[in-house]
């Protein structure tokens, strides 16, 4: 099916307006005054490269024009290796990331501004290739390109997936050495290592296992409305348990309030921000270049990685830096797989395809890519509870609102601007239990119902996340929903049982991959959904949300006719509207090799030297939540394995 690329176009993603983005120069200038007195940030390709295919220049290999790690990809995990490694004198690290500081771009600050970064000059602009269990749709697939990479352009919620998530991940590496470390009570000290919890004085919760002294502030300092409030009473109401903090050892079902990577004032959290401050630039052992392009990773004969290839664009000079200890791939679970098979690594038969000369076979290379799939049901509310009258006015009073809100964010950090969008997260059951049984499931053949397979990992662990937002949008806020009040409830699928494939359209570095996830090909994850589509549809009748809606409004986009529909109906639904929740993750996992992995339990690439991943690409299984906390916390990991190492 064709898709719209008009609406490429249509940045009204959730149409914040122009008003946050003169506000966020406005506060980003307050935020980082002092940034300016660094002497030199960021480097450009030809100030750090040899050219390549110049002899003199590439074989003058003086040992300062080299470095002990080159990093490719600026983003999420690269920000903390960055930070980490240099701490180290004797280490002397580059990044090369393509996209560049997100520090001057407001919508990379300014929380409720976040998805205007989509399918701009700071977004790689991923498709999907025809979804066949999404009635062959293609998928926009949002990748920030930035420093701090996803980081800077996510959603903000801080969740770190539950603990049984990383036992599993333990136990499928199947004894091997390291193994442990991985296990939650050996992986739990990274997960905190990277926060410092700020309390928020509105806000009580327990903070025993919140981190204390990490760079990536988390908190409560996201705008939270009566919806959000609404939308956890209606959870206890029907059994699902309200708990202060999910991100604890205890586990992570139950609705919450959500935690966010907002700091005080107001302002994104993104790992650039938070690890490579103007201290950490100003260390003589780390260098930053921007706006450069790997193409292609560099081996000698026997299969040591000895550098990277990178360019500015397309038909500019080619330039070449070595690494004499390591490469490190950190270019995220689309563009790790792609530099991969570029630089001869992946299956045989995908390189072949593509007359690229093989240096390792690695058959599981762009395989397993797992990612979330969410489908938004939107229901009118009343007046007053909806918090696009603030970010998308339509008359006079609603222009006196959005600017009242200006105002707010620019004195204190506060007020609408700081929303995500998704106030509460609540993480369910729905394959089996009590709530899977109400929606149509049964924990033995002799209830009735149907068994499904087991994808979580452990009987205390989700299956299903709901999150609710005072906002109602379509194709992740490009498309203009015009009614007047209304909200989303947003059923997520968290143990996918489908899993995808990154390949190569063509041996072009700039020509962009094959993303084949395979959404909603099994009976599993369609049943699954479905179910969370019903109890979303339970949740909006159930009070204190039941008043909040107002169900006289009638409109074909607004779905609380959904619950009286089939399961049949609410499928072929599901199929043309469900949308990436935007976690792509395994495409390179760490696995034993006869069971598709490409890394093992430290990291390194199978079969080569030199060479190591960190990015959401490794994880073994994806987490049962959101992928941005386990990136942070597997990337900590890898610097203490690191300097373990060297
Ligand atoms: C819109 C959106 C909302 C999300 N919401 C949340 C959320 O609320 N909470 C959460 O926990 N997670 C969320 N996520 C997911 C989470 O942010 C990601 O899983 C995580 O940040 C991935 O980190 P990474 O290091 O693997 O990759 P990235 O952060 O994507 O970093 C990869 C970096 O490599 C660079 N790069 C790639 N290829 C090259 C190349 N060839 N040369 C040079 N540089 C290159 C990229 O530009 C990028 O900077 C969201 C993601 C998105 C996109």
């Amino acid at each position: 099916m064709r898709r719209s690329r008009t609406s490429t176009k249509v940045n009204t993603a959730l149409a914040i307006g122009a008003a946050a983005v003169a506000v966020g120069a406005t506060a980003y200038a307050l935020s980082s005054k002092s940034s300016s007195k660094t002497a030199k940030t960021f480097f450009k390709a030809n100030e750090i490269g040899r050219p390549v295919g110049d002899q003199d220049s590439e074989s003058s290999s003086k040992d300062d024009d080299e470095f002990d790690f080159v990093i490719v990809g600026g983003g999420t995990a690269a920000m903390v290796l960055a930070n980490r490694l240099t701490d180290r004198s004797d280490f002397k690290v580059l990044v090369i990331e393509a996209g560049n500081s997100g520090r001057g771009v407001s919508a990379a600050r300014i929380p409720a501004a976040f998805s205007q970064l989509q399918r701009t000059q700071h977004d790689w602009s991923y498709w999907t290739v025809p979804q066949k269990g999404c009635n062959n749709r293609e998928l926009p697939w949002t990748r920030t390109k930035m420093l701090g990479g996803c980081s800077s352009g996510n959603a903000l919620m801080f969740h770190l997936g539950a603990p049984e998530d990383y036992d599993k991940w333990a136990r499928l590496q199947k004894g091997a050495d390291g193994a442990e470390g991985w296990a939650y009570k050996g992986f739990k000290k990274y997960l905190q290592k990277f926060e410092t919890f700020v309390p928020h004085p509105e806000v009580p919760c327990p903070t025993e296992e919140r981190g204390k002294t990490g760079p990536v502030k988390t908190g409560y300092f996201g705008f939270f409305t009566d919806t959000g409030k609404a939308f956890i009473s209606s959870c206890e109401a029907i059994g699902i348990p309200h708990v202060p903090d999910v991100n604890t050892s205890k586990g992570t079902m139950g609705v919450t309030r959500t935690p966010t990577y907002i700091d005080p004032q107001g302002r994104r959290v993104s790992t650039e921000a938070a690890y490579l401050t103007r201290e950490v630039l100003a260390r003589p052992n780390l260098k930053v270049v921007c706006g450069a392009h790997v193409t292609k990773i560099r081996f000698n004969d026997s299969k040591r990685a000895v550098g990277v290839e990178f360019a500015e664009k397309k038909d500019g000079p080619v330039y070449f830096i070595g690494a004499r200890k390591e490469v490190i791939l950190s270019a995220g679970a689309v563009n790790t797989p792609q530099i991969l098979l570029l630089s001869g690594i992946g299956p045989e038969s995908e390189l072949s395809k593509h007359s690229i000369p093989v240096i390792h076979p690695l058959p599981g290379v762009g395989q397993h890519l797992v990612d979330h799939i969410v489908f938004n049901s939107s229901f009118p509310t009343r007046p007053g509870y909806h918090t696009g009258r603030f970010l998308r006015p339509k008359n006079a009073w609603q222009k006196l609102s959005m600017a009242r809100a200006v105002a707010q964010y620019m004195i204190n950090g506060t007020g609408p601007l700081t929303t995500h969008t998704q106030e509460c997260m609540a993480f369910v059951r729905l394959g089996d239990g009590e709530l899977g049984r109400k929606f149509g499931g049964a924990s033995d053949e002799s209830e009735g119902g149907e068994v499904m397979e087991d994808s979580t990992s452990g009987k205390g662990t989700p299956d299903v996340e709901m999150m609710v937002s005072p906002l109602a949008w379509r194709d992740h806020g490009h498309k203009i929903f015009d009614i007047p009040e209304a909200m989303t409830i947003s059923t997520t699928l968290l143990r996918p049982t489908s899993n995808g494939t990154v390949t190569l359209k063509s041996a072009d570095p700039w020509e962009k991959p094959l993303i084949d996830p395979c959404y909603l090909t099994t009976k599993h994850d369609m049943e699954i959904l479905v179910r969370g589509v019903r109890l979303a549809h339970e949740l909006a009748n159930t009070e204190p949300l039941k008043s909040i809606l107002d169900q006289s409004v009638q409109h074909p986009l607004l779905d609380h006719a959904l619950g009286t529909k089939s399961n049949a109906e609410i499928e072929e639904i599901v199929r043309s509207r469900a949308e990436t929740l935007y976690h792509p993750s395994c495409s390179a996992r760490m696995a034993l090799l006869e069971d598709g992995g490409v890394v093992d339990t430290r990291l390194q690439v199978y079969g080569v030297q030199g060479l190591r991943i960190v990015d959401a690409s490794v994880q073994p299984e994806i987490v049962s939540g959101h992928t941005a906390g386990p990136t942070i916390a597997i990337a900590e990991m890898a610097a203490d394995l690191i300097k373990e190492e060297y």
